[in-house]
């Protein structure tokens, strides 16, 4: 995928569904008694491995105009699936799934790409087996392939070594097949859209500070959902927008929820001309983002903002290297075990590109305004890798090549249609 500079983006753009709130919907939707509708659905490659997961164990989801339905079947309506559950690339698809198969009355197994048979699944084994669940990884390298046994679950408290949505939403969704309140408490506040929306779907869910509990057996009923703009696909315009000369870019109903915005802050930090206009706050809040060209400073990311704006980071460090001064980013060892190293991958690509940055072993630190130019990128196929560098191919000088490009269908299929659509 060849990428060239731009310059004077113009126009309006509305992003595509949130990933996070995508795959909620379709799994809470399955657990439901009724139809759910859900529009404005990411049909990304990772959405669609969950699709395809629920309806091998006899969920049926249909594509319509108006968005996607899913025919939920209550708590106890999935059927056992006659092959392997392929959950793709999809880490949110193998962790939170595994927290509803562990409590079902049959077994079944999990696998997909060679990028997600590296990515640690110890971290919901270890919860779910203190719940009594039966959960092994098959190779014994607490990766998947996985097998899983349903069993009955009994409730606990646990506390998460790790600030992680997709951890904490496996043990709660574990959880709604237990004997009593299973609770949850993280190092920081991660991702809050599972308690926000299964307590729209009729869950008992309460959080306080960063422990969230659930009641089990909830009687979970049918509801329409519109999912917000991603404001993880949004980071990349909110980039483009800043960096490239003579900009002005509206995106729109793009989601804002605190425990995922934490870019917005950044971006303040670091100097941006960034206005929220026509905030909603019904449910998961959302805005428009109206984005102008701005001269970027350095800063400080870290502590508690890091899982707020996690996938945000590979992006955040392509700002940094074009912006004025030194950027550090600490406690940012996860970005090591998602779809690609992205501390390494980005040290060495910012690297080919002529930055001046250095890994750490929880994050990196980059000197900023070195001049950039064009270079032979390799995404490792990681859909994050891709676009942040493809922004910065329309920032700096020189053509950027970039290898495994196509991999912006786990998140965002349209990424470069969009990213070509200001005149
Ligand atoms: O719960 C979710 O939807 C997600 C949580 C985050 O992962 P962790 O829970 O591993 O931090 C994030 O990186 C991922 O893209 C989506
Ligand atoms: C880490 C990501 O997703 P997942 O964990 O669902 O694979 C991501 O989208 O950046």
């Amino acid at each position: 995928m060849e990428i060239k500079k731009q310059t004077g983006l113009r126009g309006t753009l509305t992003v595509p569904g949130d990933k996070s709130i995508s795959h909620r919907a379709v799994m809470f939707g399955a657990l439901a008694k009724g139809t759910t509708k859900i529009s404005h659905f990411l049909e990304g490659a990772d959405c669609l491995s969950t699709i395809s997961c629920f309806r091998k164990m006899g969920i049926e989801i249909e594509h319509t105009k108006e968005g996607i339905l899913v025919r939920g079947k209550g708590l106890h309506g999935l059927i056992s699936p006659t092959e392997t559950l392929d959950v793709g690339n999809s880490g949110t698809t193998t962790r939170l799934i595994s927290g509803i198969l562990a409590g079902q009355d049959f077994s079944s197994r999990l696998d997909g790409d060679d990028s997600i048979r590296t990515r640690p699944m110890n971290r919901i084994i270890t919860p779910l087996t203190l719940m009594g669940a039966d959960i092994t990884s098959q190779k014994g390298n607490g990766c998947a392939p996985l097998m899983i046994h349903g069993k009955n679950l009994h409730a606990i408290h646990y506390d998460s070594p790790v600030a992680s949505a997709q951890v904490k939403s496996c043990v709660l969704l574990a959880g709604m097949y237990g004997d009593g309140i299973t609770s949850v408490t993280e190092p920081f506040l991660s991702r809050n859209h599972t308690e926000i929306m299964l307590n729209y779907f009729g869950a008992e869910i309460t959080s306080e500070n960063t422990t969230a509990s659930i009641k089990p057996e909830p009687v979970l009923e049918a509801r329409e959902i519109t999912v917000p703009g991603d404001i993880s696909s949004a980071a990349y315009f909110i980039a483009a927008g800043l960096l490239t000369p003579d900009s002005e870019i509206l995106l729109k109903n793009v989601g804002i929820n605190p425990t995922r915005a934490g870019i917005l802050k950044i971006c303040r930090a670091m100097g941006a001309d960034l206005t929220l206009l026509n905030e909603k706050h019904d449910g998961e809040p959302t805005a428009d983002l109206l984005i102008r060209t701005s001269s970027l400073k350095g800063t400080v990311i870290e502590g508690a903002d890091i899982p707020t704006l996690i996938d945000e980071i590979p992006m955040l460090a392509v700002m940094a290297a074009f912006a004025e001064g030194t950027t550090v980013i600490r406690d940012a060892q996860e970005l090591k075990v998602k779809e690609s190293d992205r501390i390494a991958v980005m040290v060495d690509n910012l690297k080919r590109m002529g930055a001046d940055i250095e890994g750490t072993d929880d994050g990196m630190i980059i000197h900023g305004g070195k001049p950039l130019h064009g270079a032979v990128i390799d995404s490792h196929l990681d859909h994050r890798i891709a676009m942040s560098f493809a922004v910065a191919g329309t920032i700096c000088e020189g053509t950027m090549d970039i290898r495994g490009g196509e991999c912006v269908n786990i998140s965002y299929p349209d990424f470069y249609k969009d990213l070509y659509s200001f005149v």
